[in-house]
């Protein structure tokens, strides 16, 4: 079989999806090639699951802050439940059934590139004007002796988990480790967080690794250590460390990051990945003529927002609407208990960069009054980075209540390369945390 198409996307996560509805939209022929479940894997194993199981630790941490009232009890099997609804039972027919109704081509399979405009799957050929790669990424093992003969748990096993494990090795303190972390611990695991640098958060400003340990109270949190060597004893797994000790645990959890799924016979159109098993595009998200890339599998910035983005670039530029990515002022959260969040640059990144680099660091409570009508132990610290020059922001960060949500002020300040005098000048709704912009952007001292 032989088909032609206008565009065929491979991989249905969130950016395959948003290039495939937007061209389908536009009346586009397009199918759409996915070798498990259409949605990809955030709606299922990664962000989806993972935010549905966070929020009832996080409420009841909440309720624990609160004057008057009681801390309330977690039921697991209600969580559970909840958790199975939002990730659709794991089944993808009625995603598959909407985008036939909608005029798609859906096929099931491995799609592989058989040269330019050509993909191969299932042993047939389809061949389109527009081939769009959106094929994410996965775990990244670690190379741990023993790893494969004990029971592992990627982010598939832990965000569908059926019981809460009594004793847990996380390895990596990032996003993933922080977030599982939280979760698990809070939920009555004994759990040993293992990170192989000298902080958590490692890409982020030191001052966020130091108070994310901090909210991390009850994780056994080893940092510049590694698992060496792993084996089975009975029913338990031992893990042996780098520090000399050993840990006696249920299950081996990884969050030790992902690599991009970009084994697609890139060689067939004269592609090569980069060195982190990334496929390289340009401005447009163009790898080369007729093939463009988007999501994790760029490497650009590991999250569902990008992959989003990169697809509304794409689908735009097949669109005759030139849109040129500008991936300035992406923002990163880590939905932890209370809320971490960072957008642009660290200060010594910045530094880097050639910036004059301007800092201040505020502390919540000291500057605004949300956080002392918000919780009874008020809490919460935002610093700015600023480029003395332009007089503008390059990067913030932040761990507070609800700071997923704020962020965005800084984000879109950085975005729009916003004058700190504006933020200097504003007038953000009282009592806020959005105040805290104001504080901090006077500490400046530009
Ligand atoms: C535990 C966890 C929590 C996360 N939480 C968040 C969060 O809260 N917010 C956030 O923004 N990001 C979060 N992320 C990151 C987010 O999941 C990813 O950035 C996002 O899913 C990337 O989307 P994508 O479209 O690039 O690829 P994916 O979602 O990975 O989808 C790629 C799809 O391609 C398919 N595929 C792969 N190879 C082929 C092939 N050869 N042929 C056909 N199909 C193929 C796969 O089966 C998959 O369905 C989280 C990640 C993890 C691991
Ligand atoms: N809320 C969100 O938006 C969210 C949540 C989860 C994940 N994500 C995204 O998913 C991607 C993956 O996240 P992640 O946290 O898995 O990866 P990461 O790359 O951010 O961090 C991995 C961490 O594991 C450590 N590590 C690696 N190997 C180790 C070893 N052998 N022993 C000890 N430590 C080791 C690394 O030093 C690093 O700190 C990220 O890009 C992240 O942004 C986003």
């Amino acid at each position: 079989m032989s088909e032609q198409f206008d565009a065929i996307v491979v991989g249905m996560g969130p950016g395959g999806e948003t290039v495939a509805q937007t061209l389908m939209d536009a009346g586009r022929r397009v199918a759409v090639v996915e070798k498990e479940l259409i949605g990809g894997e955030c709606p299922y194993w990664a962000c989806m699951p993972s935010k549905t199981l966070l929020r009832p630790v996080e409420a009841r941490a909440e309720t624990s802050r609160v004057a008057g009232v009681s801390t309330p009890a977690l039921d697991w099997t209600m969580i559970r439940d909840y958790r199975d609804v939002i990730v659709g039972h794991l089944d993808d027919s009625s995603r598959v059934a909407a985008y036939r109704n909608d005029g798609a081509t859906v096929v099931k399979g491995e799609g592989k590139l058989a040269g330019p405009g050509e993909l191969s799957v299932n042993g047939d050929r389809l061949q389109a004007r527009d081939i769009i790669l959106s094929t994410g990424s996965r775990q990244a093992w670690p190379r741990i002796d023993g790893l494969e003969e004990v029971p592992v748990w990627t982010n598939r096993e832990a965000t569908n988990l059926t019981d809460i494990p009594a004793r847990v090795l996380l390895i990596g303190g990032s996003a993933v480790g922080i977030e599982l972390a939280t979760f698990l611990s809070r939920m009555g695991s004994s759990v040993t967080m293992l990170e192989r640098g000298p902080r958590l958060l490692m890409r982020e400003v030191p001052e966020l690794g130091e108070r994310a340990l901090s909210a991390l109270g009850g994780v056994d949190v080893r940092l510049d250590c590694r698992a060496q060597v792993v084996r089975r004893d009975g029913t338990d797994t031992v893990a042996e460390l780098d520090d000399g000790t050993s840990v006696r645990v249920d299950v081996i959890v990884l969050a030790s990051g992902r690599i991009p799924n970009s084994d697609l016979d890139l060689k067939t159109v004269d592609v090569s990945t980069g060195p982190h098993g990334e496929v390289p595009t340009d401005d447009h998200c163009r790898v080369t003529d007729g093939l463009w890339a988007v999501g994790d599998l760029t490497g650009v910035a590991m999250f569902t927002h990008t992959a989003m983005y990169q697809g509304r670039v794409v689908a735009d530029n097949l669109l005759g609407r030139p849109h040129t990515a500008n991936y300035l002022g992406i923002p990163r959260v880590v939905f932890s208990e209370p809320e971490i969040a960072a957008v642009g640059l660290t200060a010594d990144a910045a530094r880097r960069q050639g910036f004059d680099v301007a800092t201040s660091q505020v502390e919540l409570p000291e500057v605004i009054h949300r956080p002392e009508t918000y919780e009874t132990k008020p809490r919460g610290t935002l610093g700015l980075v600023a480029d003395r020059r332009r007089r503008t922001l390059v990067g913030v960060w932040a761990i507070a209540p609800q700071v997923g949500e704020w962020i965005h002020t800084g984000a879109l300040a950085i975005r729009a390369q916003l004058p700190v005098d504006i933020l200097v000048d504003g007038i953000a709704q009282f009592p806020t945390f959005n105040e805290a912009y104001y504080a901090a952007a006077s500490a400046l001292r530009l």
